[in-house]
Protein backbone atom coordinates (compact mmCIF):
# COMPACT_ATOMS: atom_id res chain seq x y z
CA UNK A 1 0.00 0.00 0.00
CA UNK A 2 1.27 3.46 -0.90
CA UNK A 3 2.47 6.02 1.62
CA UNK A 4 0.26 9.08 1.87
CA UNK A 5 1.59 12.51 0.95
CA UNK A 6 -0.22 14.46 3.64
CA UNK A 7 -0.96 17.96 2.39
CA UNK A 8 -2.81 18.95 5.53
CA UNK A 9 0.07 18.08 7.85
CA UNK A 10 2.64 19.78 5.61
CA UNK A 11 0.57 22.90 5.09
CA UNK A 12 0.15 23.25 8.86
CA UNK A 13 3.91 23.09 9.25
CA UNK A 14 4.43 25.71 6.53
CA UNK A 15 1.77 27.97 7.99
CA UNK A 16 3.47 27.75 11.38
CA UNK A 17 6.77 28.80 9.79
CA UNK A 18 5.05 31.76 8.12
CA UNK A 19 3.33 32.73 11.36
CA UNK A 20 6.67 32.69 13.21
CA UNK A 21 8.23 34.92 10.58
CA UNK A 22 5.34 37.39 10.76
CA UNK A 23 5.72 37.57 14.55
CA UNK A 24 9.39 38.45 14.11
CA UNK A 25 8.56 41.31 11.74
CA UNK A 26 5.81 42.60 14.00
CA UNK A 27 8.10 42.45 17.03
CA UNK A 28 10.54 44.62 15.10
CA UNK A 29 7.81 47.20 14.64
CA UNK A 30 6.80 46.46 11.07
CA UNK A 31 3.22 46.28 9.81
CA UNK A 32 1.66 42.92 8.94
CA UNK A 33 1.66 41.46 5.41
CA UNK A 34 -1.57 42.25 3.54
CA UNK A 35 -3.26 40.02 0.95
CA UNK A 36 -6.43 40.94 -0.92
CA UNK A 37 -8.74 38.71 -2.93
CA UNK A 38 -10.91 40.06 -5.71
CA UNK A 39 -14.01 38.02 -6.35
CA UNK A 40 -16.26 38.65 -9.34
CA UNK A 41 -19.72 37.13 -9.10
CA UNK A 42 -20.91 34.38 -6.81
CA UNK A 43 -19.64 31.08 -8.22
CA UNK A 44 -20.08 28.75 -5.23
CA UNK A 45 -16.63 27.11 -5.50
CA UNK A 46 -14.93 30.49 -5.87
CA UNK A 47 -16.73 31.86 -2.80
CA UNK A 48 -15.51 28.87 -0.75
CA UNK A 49 -11.93 29.16 -1.98
CA UNK A 50 -11.76 32.88 -1.34
CA UNK A 51 -13.24 32.51 2.14
CA UNK A 52 -10.66 29.83 2.90
CA UNK A 53 -7.87 32.13 1.76
CA UNK A 54 -9.14 34.83 4.11
CA UNK A 55 -9.21 32.32 6.98
CA UNK A 56 -5.64 31.24 6.16
CA UNK A 57 -4.50 34.87 6.37
CA UNK A 58 -6.01 35.24 9.81
CA UNK A 59 -4.34 32.04 10.96
CA UNK A 60 -0.84 33.28 10.09
CA UNK A 61 -1.33 36.88 11.22
CA UNK A 62 -1.72 38.55 7.83
CA UNK A 63 -4.11 41.38 7.20
CA UNK A 64 -6.63 40.29 4.57
CA UNK A 65 -9.28 41.99 2.49
CA UNK A 66 -12.01 40.79 0.21
CA UNK A 67 -13.39 42.87 -2.64
CA UNK A 68 -16.60 41.51 -4.14
CA UNK A 69 -17.72 42.77 -7.51
CA UNK A 70 -20.92 42.11 -9.40
CA UNK A 71 -21.07 39.51 -12.15
CA UNK A 72 -22.18 42.27 -14.49
CA UNK A 73 -19.03 44.39 -14.12
CA UNK A 74 -17.49 45.27 -17.49
CA UNK A 75 -13.96 44.39 -18.49
CA UNK A 76 -13.04 48.09 -18.36
CA UNK A 77 -14.57 48.34 -14.88
CA UNK A 78 -12.53 45.40 -13.64
CA UNK A 79 -9.36 46.79 -15.23
CA UNK A 80 -9.96 49.99 -13.25
CA UNK A 81 -10.29 48.02 -10.01
CA UNK A 82 -7.05 46.18 -10.73
CA UNK A 83 -5.37 49.50 -11.50
CA UNK A 84 -6.45 50.83 -8.10
CA UNK A 85 -5.09 47.79 -6.27
CA UNK A 86 -1.79 48.08 -8.17
CA UNK A 87 -1.40 51.54 -6.63
CA UNK A 88 -2.62 50.75 -3.10
CA UNK A 89 0.18 51.33 -0.59
CA UNK A 90 0.59 48.71 2.08
CA UNK A 91 -1.10 46.06 -0.05
CA UNK A 92 1.57 43.43 -0.70
CA UNK A 93 -0.33 41.20 -3.05
CA UNK A 94 -3.70 40.44 -4.52
CA UNK A 95 -5.37 37.72 -6.50
CA UNK A 96 -8.22 37.85 -8.97
CA UNK A 97 -10.13 34.63 -8.36
CA UNK A 98 -10.65 32.57 -11.54
CA UNK A 99 -12.71 31.76 -13.50
CA UNK A 100 -13.99 35.19 -14.51
CA UNK A 101 -17.39 35.72 -16.18
CA UNK A 102 -17.32 34.83 -19.87
CA UNK A 103 -17.66 38.42 -21.12
CA UNK A 104 -14.32 39.32 -19.51
CA UNK A 105 -11.02 38.54 -21.20
CA UNK A 106 -9.09 36.72 -18.48
CA UNK A 107 -5.71 37.22 -20.11
CA UNK A 108 -6.21 40.97 -20.31
CA UNK A 109 -7.03 41.17 -16.61
CA UNK A 110 -4.08 39.03 -15.53
CA UNK A 111 -1.72 41.12 -17.65
CA UNK A 112 -2.99 44.30 -15.97
CA UNK A 113 -1.85 43.14 -12.52
CA UNK A 114 1.36 44.71 -11.25
CA UNK A 115 3.81 41.77 -11.47
CA UNK A 116 5.26 42.74 -8.07
CA UNK A 117 1.83 42.17 -6.48
CA UNK A 118 0.93 39.11 -8.55
CA UNK A 119 1.14 36.56 -5.74
CA UNK A 120 -0.67 34.00 -7.93
CA UNK A 121 2.35 34.11 -10.25
CA UNK A 122 0.04 34.27 -13.26
CA UNK A 123 1.33 37.43 -14.98
CA UNK A 124 3.30 36.76 -18.20
CA UNK A 125 6.37 38.43 -16.66
CA UNK A 126 6.29 36.06 -13.70
CA UNK A 127 5.51 33.10 -15.93
CA UNK A 128 8.54 34.02 -18.04
CA UNK A 129 10.78 34.32 -14.99
CA UNK A 130 9.50 30.97 -13.74
CA UNK A 131 10.34 29.37 -17.09
CA UNK A 132 13.82 30.88 -17.08
CA UNK A 133 14.60 30.04 -13.47
CA UNK A 134 14.71 33.68 -12.33
CA UNK A 135 13.40 34.23 -8.81
CA UNK A 136 9.72 35.18 -8.98
CA UNK A 137 6.30 34.28 -7.66
CA UNK A 138 5.59 30.66 -8.62
CA UNK A 139 1.99 29.63 -9.33
CA UNK A 140 0.73 28.23 -6.04
CA UNK A 141 -0.35 24.74 -7.12
CA UNK A 142 2.83 23.69 -8.94
CA UNK A 143 4.86 25.44 -6.23
CA UNK A 144 2.99 23.44 -3.58
CA UNK A 145 3.76 20.20 -5.38
CA UNK A 146 7.46 21.10 -5.64
CA UNK A 147 7.46 21.87 -1.91
CA UNK A 148 5.69 18.60 -1.16
CA UNK A 149 8.21 16.56 -3.16
CA UNK A 150 11.05 18.40 -1.51
CA UNK A 151 9.80 18.01 2.07
CA UNK A 152 9.03 14.32 1.56
CA UNK A 153 12.52 13.95 0.05
CA UNK A 154 11.16 12.43 -3.15
CA UNK A 155 13.92 12.98 -5.66
CA UNK A 156 12.96 14.04 -9.17
CA UNK A 157 16.48 14.07 -10.61
CA UNK A 158 16.68 11.99 -13.76
CA UNK A 159 13.14 10.68 -13.19
CA UNK A 160 10.56 10.19 -15.91
CA UNK A 161 7.65 12.47 -15.05
CA UNK A 162 4.34 12.61 -16.87
CA UNK A 163 2.10 15.64 -16.33
CA UNK A 164 -1.47 15.23 -17.57
CA UNK A 165 -3.03 18.59 -18.48
CA UNK A 166 -1.45 21.75 -19.91
CA UNK A 167 -3.42 24.57 -18.27
CA UNK A 168 -1.94 27.98 -17.63
CA UNK A 169 -2.19 27.65 -13.85
CA UNK A 170 -1.29 24.00 -13.24
CA UNK A 171 -0.09 21.57 -15.91
CA UNK A 172 2.04 23.85 -18.07
CA UNK A 173 3.98 25.54 -15.23
CA UNK A 174 4.29 22.17 -13.45
CA UNK A 175 6.01 20.67 -16.48
CA UNK A 176 8.38 23.62 -16.68
CA UNK A 177 9.30 23.61 -12.99
CA UNK A 178 10.11 19.91 -13.00
CA UNK A 179 12.30 20.24 -16.06
CA UNK A 180 14.26 23.19 -14.61
CA UNK A 181 17.75 22.72 -13.31
CA UNK A 182 17.94 22.02 -9.58
CA UNK A 183 16.25 20.10 -6.84
CA UNK A 184 13.38 19.42 -7.15
CA UNK A 185 13.69 19.53 -10.91
CA UNK A 186 16.16 17.86 -13.26
CA UNK A 187 13.41 15.51 -14.39
CA UNK A 188 12.62 14.30 -17.89
CA UNK A 189 9.13 15.62 -18.41
CA UNK A 190 6.39 14.53 -20.77
CA UNK A 191 3.35 16.79 -20.94
CA UNK A 192 0.23 15.03 -22.20
CA UNK A 193 -3.21 16.48 -22.93
CA UNK A 194 -6.48 15.90 -24.72
CA UNK A 195 -4.81 15.55 -28.12
CA UNK A 196 -2.23 13.03 -26.93
CA UNK A 197 -2.47 9.66 -28.64
CA UNK A 198 -2.22 6.77 -26.16
CA UNK A 199 -1.76 8.41 -22.75
CA UNK A 200 -1.31 5.02 -20.97
CA UNK A 201 1.78 4.36 -23.09
CA UNK A 202 3.37 7.41 -21.47
CA UNK A 203 2.07 6.97 -17.94
CA UNK A 204 3.18 3.31 -17.77
CA UNK A 205 6.78 4.46 -18.17
CA UNK A 206 6.54 7.22 -15.59
CA UNK A 207 8.26 7.27 -12.18
CA UNK A 208 6.07 10.20 -11.17
CA UNK A 209 2.62 11.08 -12.54
CA UNK A 210 0.88 14.40 -11.94
CA UNK A 211 -2.78 14.44 -12.92
CA UNK A 212 -4.31 17.87 -13.58
CA UNK A 213 -7.13 17.36 -16.02
CA UNK A 214 -10.32 17.51 -13.97
CA UNK A 215 -11.71 14.13 -15.05
CA UNK A 216 -12.79 12.07 -12.01
CA UNK A 217 -10.99 8.72 -11.63
CA UNK A 218 -9.20 9.10 -14.96
CA UNK A 219 -5.98 7.38 -13.84
CA UNK A 220 -6.47 3.63 -13.40
CA UNK A 221 -4.15 0.99 -11.96
CA UNK A 222 -3.36 -0.51 -15.38
CA UNK A 223 -2.03 2.88 -16.53
CA UNK A 224 0.83 3.03 -14.01
CA UNK A 225 3.92 1.04 -13.22
CA UNK A 226 4.52 -0.59 -9.85
CA UNK A 227 5.99 1.81 -7.27
CA UNK A 228 5.31 5.10 -9.04
CA UNK A 229 4.59 8.37 -7.25
CA UNK A 230 1.09 9.74 -7.89
CA UNK A 231 0.18 13.40 -7.37
CA UNK A 232 -3.49 14.18 -7.89
CA UNK A 233 -4.37 17.82 -8.53
CA UNK A 234 -7.90 17.24 -9.80
CA UNK A 235 -10.91 18.23 -7.74
CA UNK A 236 -14.36 17.67 -9.16
CA UNK A 237 -17.66 17.81 -7.33
CA UNK A 238 -19.54 14.63 -8.09
CA UNK A 239 -23.25 14.46 -7.32
CA UNK A 240 -24.02 11.94 -4.59
CA UNK A 241 -27.46 11.89 -3.04
CA UNK A 242 -26.38 9.44 -0.36
CA UNK A 243 -23.97 11.94 1.18
CA UNK A 244 -25.01 14.74 3.50
CA UNK A 245 -23.71 17.52 1.26
CA UNK A 246 -25.24 16.03 -1.89
CA UNK A 247 -21.83 15.62 -3.50
CA UNK A 248 -18.35 14.30 -2.86
CA UNK A 249 -14.97 15.58 -4.09
CA UNK A 250 -13.20 13.37 -6.58
CA UNK A 251 -9.63 13.54 -7.78
CA UNK A 252 -8.38 12.53 -11.23
CA UNK A 253 -7.02 9.28 -9.78
CA UNK A 254 -8.97 6.13 -9.03
CA UNK A 255 -7.53 6.08 -5.52
CA UNK A 256 -8.74 2.65 -4.29
CA UNK A 257 -7.37 0.92 -7.33
CA UNK A 258 -4.17 2.94 -7.88
CA UNK A 259 -2.93 3.33 -4.29
CA UNK A 260 -1.94 -0.35 -3.73
CA UNK A 261 0.34 -0.12 -6.76
CA UNK A 262 1.92 3.28 -5.99
CA UNK A 263 4.79 4.06 -3.61
CA UNK A 264 3.45 7.51 -2.67
CA UNK A 265 0.09 9.10 -3.37
CA UNK A 266 -1.81 12.30 -2.53
CA UNK A 267 -5.38 12.02 -1.26
CA UNK A 268 -8.23 14.25 -2.47
CA UNK A 269 -9.16 16.17 -0.44
CA UNK A 270 -6.15 16.72 1.83
CA UNK A 271 -3.34 16.53 -0.71
CA UNK A 272 -2.45 19.24 -3.19
CA UNK A 273 -5.30 21.65 -2.27
CA UNK A 274 -4.01 22.64 1.18
CA UNK A 275 -0.49 23.03 -0.26
CA UNK A 276 -1.85 25.47 -2.87
CA UNK A 277 -3.27 27.58 -0.09
CA UNK A 278 -0.06 27.54 1.92
CA UNK A 279 2.00 28.61 -1.09
CA UNK A 280 -0.20 31.63 -1.71
CA UNK A 281 0.70 32.73 1.81
CA UNK A 282 4.38 32.08 1.11
CA UNK A 283 4.24 34.22 -2.03
CA UNK A 284 2.56 37.01 -0.08
CA UNK A 285 5.24 36.88 2.61
CA UNK A 286 7.87 37.05 -0.15
CA UNK A 287 6.18 40.14 -1.70
CA UNK A 288 6.01 41.70 1.76
CA UNK A 289 9.65 41.03 2.64
CA UNK A 290 10.78 42.58 -0.66
CA UNK A 291 8.65 45.65 0.09
CA UNK A 292 10.04 46.01 3.63
CA UNK A 293 13.62 45.72 2.36
CA UNK A 294 12.92 48.39 -0.29
CA UNK A 295 11.60 50.78 2.38
CA UNK A 296 14.69 50.27 4.51
CA UNK A 297 17.06 51.26 1.75
N1 LIG B 1 -5.75 21.21 -5.86
C1 LIG B 1 -5.60 22.44 -6.30
O1 LIG B 1 -5.00 23.24 -5.66
C2 LIG B 1 -6.14 22.80 -7.63
C3 LIG B 1 -6.96 21.92 -8.29
N2 LIG B 1 -7.42 22.21 -9.54
C4 LIG B 1 -8.20 21.15 -10.20
O2 LIG B 1 -7.34 20.51 -11.13
C5 LIG B 1 -8.05 20.13 -12.30
C6 LIG B 1 -7.42 20.78 -13.50
O3 LIG B 1 -7.51 22.18 -13.39
P1 LIG B 1 -6.99 23.17 -14.54
O4 LIG B 1 -5.60 22.85 -14.86
O5 LIG B 1 -7.33 24.53 -14.11
O6 LIG B 1 -7.99 22.68 -15.71
P2 LIG B 1 -8.20 23.08 -17.22
O7 LIG B 1 -9.57 22.64 -17.54
O8 LIG B 1 -7.80 24.50 -17.46
O9 LIG B 1 -7.17 22.17 -18.01
C7 LIG B 1 -7.34 20.79 -18.13
C8 LIG B 1 -6.24 20.20 -18.97
O10 LIG B 1 -6.45 18.79 -19.04
C9 LIG B 1 -6.54 18.38 -20.39
N3 LIG B 1 -7.56 17.34 -20.50
C10 LIG B 1 -8.89 17.43 -20.26
N4 LIG B 1 -9.50 16.25 -20.46
C11 LIG B 1 -8.53 15.38 -20.81
C12 LIG B 1 -8.52 13.99 -21.16
N5 LIG B 1 -9.63 13.28 -21.15
N6 LIG B 1 -7.34 13.44 -21.47
C13 LIG B 1 -6.22 14.17 -21.48
N7 LIG B 1 -6.15 15.46 -21.16
C14 LIG B 1 -7.30 16.07 -20.85
C15 LIG B 1 -6.93 19.60 -21.20
O11 LIG B 1 -6.45 19.44 -22.50
P3 LIG B 1 -6.56 20.61 -23.63
O12 LIG B 1 -5.49 21.58 -23.30
O13 LIG B 1 -6.32 19.92 -24.90
O14 LIG B 1 -7.94 21.17 -23.49
C16 LIG B 1 -6.22 20.71 -20.41
O15 LIG B 1 -4.90 20.84 -20.84
C17 LIG B 1 -9.50 20.53 -12.01
O16 LIG B 1 -10.17 19.43 -11.44
C18 LIG B 1 -9.37 21.64 -11.00
O17 LIG B 1 -10.50 21.76 -10.20
C19 LIG B 1 -7.06 23.36 -10.18
C20 LIG B 1 -6.26 24.29 -9.56
C21 LIG B 1 -5.76 24.09 -8.22
N1 LIG C 1 -6.67 33.36 -8.99
C1 LIG C 1 -6.83 32.07 -8.67
N2 LIG C 1 -5.85 31.45 -7.98
C2 LIG C 1 -5.97 30.13 -7.64
O1 LIG C 1 -5.05 29.56 -7.01
C3 LIG C 1 -7.16 29.43 -8.02
C4 LIG C 1 -8.13 30.12 -8.73
N3 LIG C 1 -7.94 31.44 -9.06
N4 LIG C 1 -9.27 29.50 -9.12
C5 LIG C 1 -9.57 28.13 -8.76
C6 LIG C 1 -8.32 27.32 -8.50
C7 LIG C 1 -8.58 26.12 -7.62
N5 LIG C 1 -7.78 26.34 -6.42
C8 LIG C 1 -7.83 25.55 -5.27
C9 LIG C 1 -7.24 25.94 -4.09
C10 LIG C 1 -7.37 25.18 -2.92
C11 LIG C 1 -8.09 24.03 -2.93
C12 LIG C 1 -8.28 23.26 -1.65
O2 LIG C 1 -7.94 23.72 -0.59
N6 LIG C 1 -8.86 22.04 -1.70
C13 LIG C 1 -9.16 21.22 -0.53
C14 LIG C 1 -10.65 20.90 -0.46
C15 LIG C 1 -11.50 22.13 -0.42
C16 LIG C 1 -13.01 21.80 -0.39
O3 LIG C 1 -13.44 21.14 0.57
O4 LIG C 1 -13.69 22.22 -1.36
C17 LIG C 1 -8.40 19.91 -0.59
O5 LIG C 1 -8.05 19.50 -1.71
O6 LIG C 1 -8.18 19.33 0.45
C18 LIG C 1 -8.67 23.61 -4.10
C19 LIG C 1 -8.52 24.36 -5.27
C20 LIG C 1 -7.12 27.51 -6.54
N7 LIG C 1 -7.37 28.11 -7.70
Amino acid sequence: MANILDGIKLSKQIKQEIKDEVIQYVNQGYRRPHLLALLVGENAASVTYVNNKIKDCQAVGFKSSLVKLKNTITEEGLLKEVGKLNETDGLDGFIVQLPLPKHINQERIITAINPDKDVDGFHPVNFGKMALGIESFLPATPYGIMEMLSRYKISTEGKQVVVIGRSRIVGRPMSILLSRKGNPGDATVTLVHSKTVDIPKHTRNADIIITALGVPQFLKADMIKQGSVIIDVGITKVEDFTSEKGYYLSGDVDFPEVSPKASWITPVPGGVGPMTRAMLLKNTLFAYSKEIKKQNK
